[in-house]
């Protein structure tokens, strides 16, 4: 997909509704229309499926998807020992809604096969296609007697949604997938220049905006992968949900285009740094760019996993130990990771979300010395953000937020205790104004009733009340 014309940051460049929504891969029981975790004790009235309560059994996802389908074949759903784990029961529910387009949107169904299914590549894992044809394609073939979509079809839909489909949030905020036809003509970029805003109060309407500026002839990417992982997992992800090898010029980069978000320390000598040799190539070794030391790519793997698994461990912790626990993990990883390397910045950006709001550590209770941690964990956080992530997007408009508030405080804070000048104070208030501005132009582009649209929205009152305090600083 190349642009037409010239376009500037924050242009919007398509919208489209989806072909089809539903649960993700691998989804633990939910409500079939909000995607709410739900117990399995409350149950659509009609097909005996979970959902969260009348309004969700009536809403249209699950009333003319599913449901009069099961409540015809007396499909029963089975209440699991673990409702927290994926289920198998679950995993038809998309394709089955997509399979419907066939015969209600026949324009839209013609869309949908033209897309990408990599079918090729996902028959060779025989294990998983055997269990795809069991839980999916039998499933709807016999249990739901549809018949007339042929085994190969089913498994076609099946890779169609799994290569193309964009992660969506219901307006309770909780997470599902959807295929969007034109959106996902985008291939992919690891710094993408365009960015997406799925909005749940208009039918989960896609809207796909510039985030950097563009010129008329160039190609528009969207990013299938999460941004600040570094270039092993980002890869290994993509070859395995997307079924091909990212060579973008930050894959290609040892430096990361200069972020060192791959980067290790060398444990041997100092400035070392120890990088891949060939980053397009797993197994290329890695090696210190100031003395004889290297690492094969398997350690490097292994080291990758155990720090991704400690990393992931926060998210199972008491969340009164979550911001100790990260600051613990920083401290041990900066004696073997560069500085802005992917697994700090996402320890980094875990605390920012804590510190400011958690139990302890609200902003009333920070003293100046953490106002000044938290806000200096944002600037770094945005040097990176800036270059994998550059221009209006959502990374980077929560991030400057994050950022203004803890450098107010600090500033009042030290203009309190004699610290600063009404000069300096002045000075510091209108840098915190100009990050808060920006702030705000990139979030006022989400909707409104998105939780990024209402920091948009609470953000514009902040900035008139500071613009009115900054006018009243003595200098
Ligand atoms: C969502 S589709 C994109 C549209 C697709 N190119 C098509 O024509 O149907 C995703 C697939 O496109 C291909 N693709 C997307 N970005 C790519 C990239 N940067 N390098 C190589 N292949 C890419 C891969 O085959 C991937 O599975």
């Amino acid at each position: 997909m190349t642009a037409e014309k010239d376009l500037s940051a924050g242009e919007s460049v398509l919208t489209e509704y989806p072909a089809v929504i539903g649960p993700k891969v691998d989804s633990p029981i939910i409500c079939l229309t909000c995607f709410a975790p739900v117990s399995g004790r409350v149950l659509c009235s009609k097909c005996s499926w979970p959902v969260c309560n009348d309004t969700c059994e009536k809403a249209s996802l699950h009333a003319e998807g599913e449901c009069p389908i099961f409540a015809a074949e007396k499909i029963k759903f089975q209440l699991p020992e673990d409702v927290t784990l994926p289920n198998p029961q679950y995993e038809a529910i998309t394709p089955l809604r997509l399979l419907l387009v066939r015969d209600r949107n026949p324009a839209k169904w013609e869309e949908v096969m033209q897309m990408e299914s990599h079918s090729d590549k996902r028959k060779t894992n025989e294990e998983f296609w055997n269990a795809e044809k069991v839980n999916i394609v039998e499933f709807i073939r016999i249990r739901c007697k549809m018949d007339s979509y042929d085994e190969d079809l089913i498994h076609k839909i099946c890779g169609i949604l799994e290569v193309n489909c964009f992660e969506v949030r219901s307006a309770e905020g909780f997470m599902g997938r959807g295929l969007f036809a034109l959106t996902a003509i985008m291939s992919h970029n690891c710094v993408a220049n365009t960015t997406h805003s799925v909005l749940p109060s208009d039918n989960y309407k896609i809207i796909v905006r510039t985030s950097i500026d563009i010129k008329k002839g160039q190609e528009l990417f969207s990013s299938y992968t999460f941004s600040l992982h570094p270039t092993l997992v980002r890869r290994a992800n993509l070859s395995y949900s997307k079924y091909f090898d990212c060579d973008c010029p930050r894959c290609a980069d040892p430096k990361e285009l200069g972020t060192h978000m791959s980067s290790l320390k060398c444990t041997k000598c100092e400035p070392g740094l120890v990088l891949s040799t060939n980053p397009l190539d797993t197994a290329a070794p890695w090696k210190c760019t100031d003395c004889e030391f290297t690492l094969s790519g398997s350690q490097l793997e292994r080291i990758n996993a155990v720090i991704e698994k400690e990393i992931e461990s926060l998210n199972h912790i008491d969340p009164e130990r979550v911001i100790e626990e990260s600051e613990r993990l920083l401290r041990q990883y900066k004696s073997v990771l560069h500085p802005n390397h992917a697994f700090l910045t996402i320890l980094k950006h875990s605390l920012v979300q804590f510190y400011g709001r958690s139990e302890g550590y609200t902003y009333e209770d920070l003293p100046d010395i953490l106002l000044e941690r938290k806000a200096d964990l944002c600037k770094e956080i945005l040097k990176v953000v800036d270059v994998v992530e550059p221009g209006k997007t959502r990374l980077r408009g929560l991030m400057l937020f994050e950022q203004h508030i803890p450098q107010m405080l600090f500033a009042q804070s030290r203009y309190r205790y004699g610290e600063l000048a009404g000069k300096k104070l002045k000075e510091e208030l209108e840098q915190v104004r100009d990050i808060l501005k920006e702030a705000v132009d990139i979030l006022k582009l989400e909707d409104p009733s998105s939780p990024e649209g209402a920091v948009a929205v609470s953000g514009l009152e902040s900035l008139k009340q500071l613009e009115e305090s900054i006018k009243t600083v003595k200098v």
